[in-house]
This record gives C-alpha cells, sequence and structure tokens, in this order.
C-alpha cells in the first residue's frame, strides 16, 4: 500500500518517431514550398513573355490561393510538432472518502430531434458511473422546456432504482440500458441463473419504462416552438412521499438527479448552449458545488463507468492540478459504418490532432466528455479576499452563488434550507439575471461563438490553464454521429461560422493567442481551428474553377512537364497526398477512408466552409442572427441503410447541392476538352497538371458523380 501511493496516477508517452517522421517532413515539404511560391512570384517580377492581360488574373488568383494554402499547411503542423498520448491509473486513487465532488451538466434542446428516451439514456448512464453516489449530482437542461422530458425525468429516477444496484452488482460496463440490452456488444456476462433472471427482470423494466417514456411523449407536449417562451422550471427529481425518513433512507445510494429549464423568453437572447451551461453552473453551484463538472452532451452516453476515475488521475496529481482546467475525452460514436462516407467520426481531430494538441499545452474544450474544474470557469475575477461590490459586478446579484465561489462551501442541502435554495435557483435561472454581469464574457461558458467550446477552451488556455487528453482505449462516452448529408452540413456550416465567430473577433488567435498560452505552437493550433474554414473555401473554389476555365481557353497556368519546376508542383502534390495516407493508416483506417477525407474535405470546402464563413461575416456586420439547430438525432430507417451502404443521400437543400453539382460539371468539361487537346493539338507537355486537376476531383468525388 505504502509503495502504491508512490506510484504516479498518470504517466505521458512522447511519440517519438511521429515527431520525427513529421518534423522531417515539415522540412521538405516548406523547402518544396519556397521553391512553388519563388516560381509564381518570379512570373510577376520578372519579364515573362506569355504574360498578358488575360493570364494576369487567373495567375494571380492562383497564386493567392496558394500562399494560403500553404499558411494553412504551416498552421495545421502545429498539431504534428509534438504528440503525445495518456495512460491514467485510476487503481492508485486514494480512497472514496477522499474523491471530490463531480456535477454532470446534460444539455438537451428539443424533444422532437432528440428523443426522450435517449437523452435518459444519457442521464442513466451518468448516474450509473463508478463513482460515490452521494459525490455525484446529475443535472439535466431542458431548453426545450418540454414536459415530456420532466415526466421523463421522473420515470429515469424509479427505474435508476433497479438499474444502479444491478449495474453495481455484476460490474455492468455498459451503463447507459439501451446500448447494454441492444447494441451487439459483449458485457459482463456470469450466466449463473441468477444474473440471467436479474438481467430478464430488468430488461422488462426497462420497456416499461420506455413504453411510459413514449406515451407520455404522445398524449405530451411536443409542440416546437414550445423552447422559446417559458419560465423556469427547476425541480429535485424525487419520490412523491412526504416521508422524508423514508425518502432519506431510499435516495442513499442515489446520485442527486437535478431537472433544470432555464427561462426563456423571445426578447432575451439564451446564447444556446453556453447560455444553458452558464445556467446550470450557477444553479449547481447553490444546490451541490462540486469542483468538478463533467460535460455532456445529450446524445453521448457514458460508455465507461470508469470516467471519472479516470479524469481525476489528472485533476488530483499535485503537479499539474493547480494549473489544470480540465480532462478532455475523445467524442466516440457507436453508429459508424465501415465505410463512414461523411467521417462522422472526425478521425484526424480525436486520433491524431488532439494528440498533437496535448503536447503544447492540451486541447480545446470539445463540447463533450470533459471533466472541468468549476474554479477555472469562474476564476478570472475571484480575489481571494474579493471586493463583493465586483463581485456582484461579474456575476450577478445573488448572495447565495457569490458565497458557493469559495470552493468549501458545501451548501447545504438541509429540509429547511431546501425551498431558499431552491427558489435562488429560480433566479439565477431567469432570463435578466445575466444583465450588467460579464457571464458569458469573463466567466463562464462564452458567448460570442456557436463554437463555445472551442472559444471557451481558447480564453481559458490564455488565462494561463493547461488541459489534457484522455484517450484510454474502451471509449469512456458514446454517440451517435451524423449519418445523412443533410446533418452533415448543417453541423459543417455551424462549426465553420462558430469558428470563424472566433477568428473575426478581437480574440482571433493568431493575434490574441501568442504570448498568452501555454506555448506559442499551442496559439497556432487554435489559429488553425479557428481559420481552418476560411483558408480552405477560399483555394478551393479557385482551384476548382480557375485552373478548368484556363484550360478551356488554353491559357496554361502551370509549369510544363518538360520544365524543372514541374518536379516542385508534382513533390508538393505527392508529399500532401501521401503525408495523409500515412496518417490515415498510421491511426488504424483505411486506405478507402484516404479517400473518403479528400472527398469530404473538398465537399466541406466548397460548401459547409463558404456558408459558414458567410454567415459569421453577416453576423458581424448584424445583418444575420446567430443560429444552433441541433442535429437529428432520430435515424430515419432509410438515410441510415443508405449511409451503411456507403451510398451518398442526397436528400438535402439546393443550396448545398447546386455548387457540387456545378463544379463536377465543370471539371467533367474540362476534362474532356484537356484530352482532346492532347491528343489532337499534342499539347500534354503544357497542359499536364491542368487536366490533372480535374481528373483527381472527378477521381475523389466519384459517388457524386454517379449519384447525379
Ligand atoms: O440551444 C441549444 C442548442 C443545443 N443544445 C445542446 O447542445 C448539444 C449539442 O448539439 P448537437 O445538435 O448534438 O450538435 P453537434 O453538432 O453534435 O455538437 C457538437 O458541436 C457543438 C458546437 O457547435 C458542441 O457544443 C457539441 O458538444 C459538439 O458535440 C445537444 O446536447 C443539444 O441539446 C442546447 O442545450 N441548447
Ligand atoms: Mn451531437
Amino acid at each position: 500500500m505504502e509503495s502504491s501511493s508512490k506510484l504516479p496516477l498518470h504517466l505521458c508517452h512522447v511519440h517519438k518517431l511521429s515527431i520525427f517522421i513529421n518534423r522531417t517532413h515539415i522540412f521538405f515539404h516548406s523547402i518544396a514550398l519556397v521553391f512553388l511560391l519563388y516560381y509564381r512570384a518570379s512570373f510577376f517580377f520578372f519579364q515573362d513573355t506569355t504574360k498578358t492581360k488575360a493570364t494576369t488574373l487567373p495567375w494571380l488568383l492562383v497564386f493567392v490561393s496558394e500562399i494560403v494554402l500553404s499558411f494553412e499547411w504551416l498552421l495545421s503542423q502545429s498539431f504534428r510538432w509534438s504528440p503525445v498520448s495518456r495512460t491514467a491509473f485510476p487503481e492508485r486513487l486514494p480512497g472514496d472518502d477522499k474523491l471530490p465532488g463531480v456535477d454532470v451538466f446534460i444539455c438537451t434542446a428539443d424533444p422532437e430531434k432528440e428523443p426522450t428516451v435517449g437523452v435518459m439514456n444519457t442521464v442513466l448512464s451518468a448516474m450509473a458511473m463508478d463513482y460515490p453516489p452521494e459525490k455525484l449530482h446529475v443535472y439535466l437542461s431542458d431548453d426545450g422546456g418540454a414536459a415530456v422530458t420532466l415526466k421523463g425525468m421522473r420515470e429515469a429516477w424509479r427505474f435508476a432504482k433497479w438499474w444502479l444496484p444491478f449495474c453495481r452488482r455484476y460490474g455492468i460496463k455498459c451503463r447507459a440500458p439501451e446500448a447494454y440490452f441492444y447494441a451487439e456488444e459483449e458485457d459482463a456476462d456470469f450466466g449463473g441463473i441468477e444474473f440471467v433472471q436479474d438481467r430478464e427482470d430488468i430488461k422488462e423494466k426497462y420497456e416499461v419504462f420506455k413504453k411510459r417514456v413514449r406515451e407520455k411523449a404522445t398524449v405530451g407536449d411536443t409542440r416546437s416552438g414550445l423552447g422559446r417562451d417559458h419560465p423556469a422550471v427547476i425541480e429535485v427529481i424525487q419520490e412523491t412521499s412526504n416521508d422524508d425518513a423514508i425518502q432519506e433512507n431510499e435516495t442513499k445510494n442515489m446520485p442527486l438527479l437535478v431537472y433544470v429549464s432555464r427561462e426563456k423568453r423571445p426578447s432575451h437572447p439564451h446564447y444556446f448552449k453556453a447560455g444553458a451551461l452558464n445556467v446550470l453552473l450557477r444553479v449547481s453551484g447553490v444546490i451541490s458545488n462540486s469542483p468538478y463538472i463533467l460535460g455532456l452532451d445529450c446524445d453521448m452516453h457514458c460508455h465507461d463507468p470508469s470516467s471519472a476515475r479516470q479524469a481525476m488521475c489528472f485533476h488530483l496529481d499535485p503537479k499539474i492540478s493547480p494549473s489544470l482546467a480540465f480532462v478532455q475525452f475523445p467524442q466516440k460514436f457507436h453508429n459508424i459504418s465501415k465505410n463512414d462516407i461523411y467521417d462522422s467520426q472526425l478521425r484526424s481531430a480525436f486520433w491524431l490532432l488532439w494528440q498533437g494538441f496535448d503536447g503544447v499545452g492540451g486541447p480545446c474544450v470539445s463540447g463533450t466528455g470533459y471533466y472541468i474544474k468549476r474554479l477555472s470557469l469562474c476564476s478570472s475575477s475571484i480575489q481571494e479576499d474579493g471586493d463583493p461590490m465586483k463581485l456582484r459586478q461579474s456575476f450577478g446579484p445573488s448572495i447565495e452563488f457569490i458565497k458557493s465561489l469559495h470552493q468549501n462551501n458545501k451548501p447545504d442541502m438541509l429540509i429547511h434550507r431546501k425551498n431558499a435554495l431552491l427558489n435562488e435557483a429560480q433566479l439565477l435561472a431567469s432570463c435578466t439575471f445575466e444583465n450588467g454581469t460579464k457571464w458569458g464574457e469573463e466567466v463562464g461558458f462564452m458567448y460570442g461563438s456557436v463554437a463555445e467550446d472551442v472559444f471557451t477552451g481558447f480564453r481559458l488556455h490564455c488565462k494561463g490553464w493547461i488541459s489534457v487528453y484522455c484517450n484510454p482505449p474502451r471509449p469512456q462516452f458514446l454517440g451517435s454521429g451524423i449519418t445523412n448529408l443533410d446533418d452533415f452540413l448543417v453541423q459543417g456550416t455551424r462549426w465553420t461560422s462558430g469558428l470563424v465567430d472566433v477568428a473575426i473577433s478581437k480574440f482571433c488567435p493568431l493575434i490574441y493567442g501568442p504570448l498568452k498560452t501555454y506555448t506559442f505552437v499551442q496559439s497556432m493550433c487554435y489559429a488553425e481551428l479557428a481559420l481552418f474554414p476560411i483558408f480552405y473555401f477560399l483555394p478551393l473554389w479557385c482551384f476548382a474553377t480557375i485552373p478548368q476555365l484556363c484550360l478551356l481557353n488554353g491559357i496554361p497556368l502551370y509549369p510544363e512537364v518538360s520544365n524543372s519546376y514541374f518536379i516542385v508542383f508534382s513533390f508538393v502534390f505527392i508529399s500532401s497526398i501521401s503525408k495523409h495516407l500515412y496518417e490515415v493508416l498510421s491511426t488504424g483506417f483505411t486506405f478507402r477512408h484516404w479517400i473518403n477525407e479528400q472527398r469530404i474535405w473538398m465537399i466541406k470546402s466548397v460548401t459547409s466552409h463558404l456558408y459558414g464563413s458567410v454567415d459569421a461575416f453577416m453576423k458581424k456586420i448584424g445583418m444575420r442572427e446567430a443560429s444552433f439547430f441541433p442535429t437529428d438525432k432520430v435515424d430515419d430507417v432509410d438515410q441510415l441503410k443508405r449511409y451503411n451502404m456507403g451510398v451518398f443521400d442526397f436528400q438535402t437543400s439546393i443550396l448545398f447541392l447546386a455548387p457540387m453539382a456545378a463544379l463536377v460539371i465543370l471539371n467533367m468539361a474540362s476534362f474532356v476538352v484537356g484530352i482532346s487537346r492532347v491528343i489532337f493539338l499534342g499539347e500534354l507537355d503544357k497542359f499536364f497538371i491542368q487536366v490533372f486537376i480535374p481528373f483527381y476531383v472527378i477521381l475523389m468525388n466519384y459517388p457524386i458523380v454517379e449519384g447525379m
């Protein structure tokens, strides 16, 4: 025992081989880029016989695109600079009595798009985590203000009284009942008669639970539009019995469960998810005030009960604890098909980039699956002997809440105080509470971007906090990924818009970050995140049209095959696609996935990245209001079938289809014309690259061509 307490709670592995490969690649690729840009620049600065009015503009556009893409490439190397990974040893943690409390925040917004049974599965999986129940408090924020959700919570509480003991008794791994009973995955199987009987019993109870929740959904109130105008409702879920003694006894082994629907009025901005999270931050402050918070989306259940303990291996390590703001787990998904045509699992982020992020100061908050220190969200204006006036200006007028900022203040939920505190919570969840305060600007989750997660992470890192990325072999959280083109583009557009919000604000990481973040490289990572949509849609639109139009008109834009600069261009192309291929393969994915990613990069660049950027600029000049359309979590059987077969689902708006169709047609036309030029005019030398570009575009986008 003595010796085990000296063992480290976690280890960090530096990926030496990757670092060597990446830096070597950076070295050679940069040299090639310098030559490439020199070739372009010399066209403008030295006398060239081919220079005419007609050629200057396309050359300029292509040049600018190449500069932009090169800069984007350079920024993206920050994620490749020093990747690391980590292992945690939860078995070395101190005893349960020494573990800190955890408040779980789950957000839901729309009972139609986010079916209540699914949301309750997330709630149940959080309640059933392997953590002392008296230290676990689960809060659900319901932005829809739907009675069906509140009723679902009461049903979930009842079912939890069976579910939790069952999970504990048999050490069940997957603690979301739906996934446990119906996903084809192995879990504890004791084979014994008793276990089989228990399992059948619980399954039956779960079926009853589902039926009751759904019944209520049909007679209930799932009218849409309801989410915009309703008072605050806060309820600590418990048995309706009035006998406090019985209650105390029954709920001893159950985490606290709280339903929160903040007040919403059409005349008040509500700041979407960030607004919801800030309400939870305040309400939980006067109820449980745990020092750590687990943030979860309603579509992302706990797939392994140990995540809290894993996270505590970092939070309780005295060496990093004082500056550690959060531990981020990856988003993983249960509904990914083998082919994954939409790259729903975000391979590059969660398999690769976040490891690089982690090596230079830590990843950004990634929306869901993070354990964050409450203090880090509320610290900016706390001085030890904080001036009460100043605290009020930052945090608003609630004395109870300001008291909660002192970490060791544990609100006592004794019966006589309970009602007072719940009244206070109502005030904290009202839509006017934040008026004139620093919520969303200095404290709490940040407003000003619909990618509240990245923005909040960035601001925390700029205040000197660090974070770590923890990616154990068994996924700790599993969610539903998008399975249709429509959601794919809508989500991509929202993310773009949110990231560009940050890029064009005064917090642009390129300018605001470098001197503030933990390392310079970390702020380059953030700069890449915020700027990549702009840096992709501009050049990709150019490369999808300019060389093609020029080919149609017989204007050469690239060096001839016999020119020595041809090698430079070929090198840059081959070096970037083969590096990408290497990364895909080395993270355990297939050649096919590489093609999918190439295609998705092109599709997103010409659609979502364009629309999202335009959306962000229009918001900036006040021509548009911010919006957050949640993705659809109801599986459409046909769409799902197509996704699983790897067939693109073109049931999406014309806004998205039109540019894709137009570009495919243009590229096919220019390819045909190019080939005839080569055959009939013998211009292979002159136009090789320009014929190759549309060829590559068509090759990578073949499923789209086929779909059309
Ligand atoms: O006004 C709103 C809108 C959304 N949500 C919740 O936000 C979560 C994420 O929404 P979802 O529709 O699932 O969007 P995704 O695109 O899957 O979310 C990703 O992108 C978001 C930022 O755009 C992050 O907040 C998420 O964590 C991240 O998983 C869900 O639980 C919603 O219920 C709210 O609580 N209030
Ligand atoms: Mn989601």
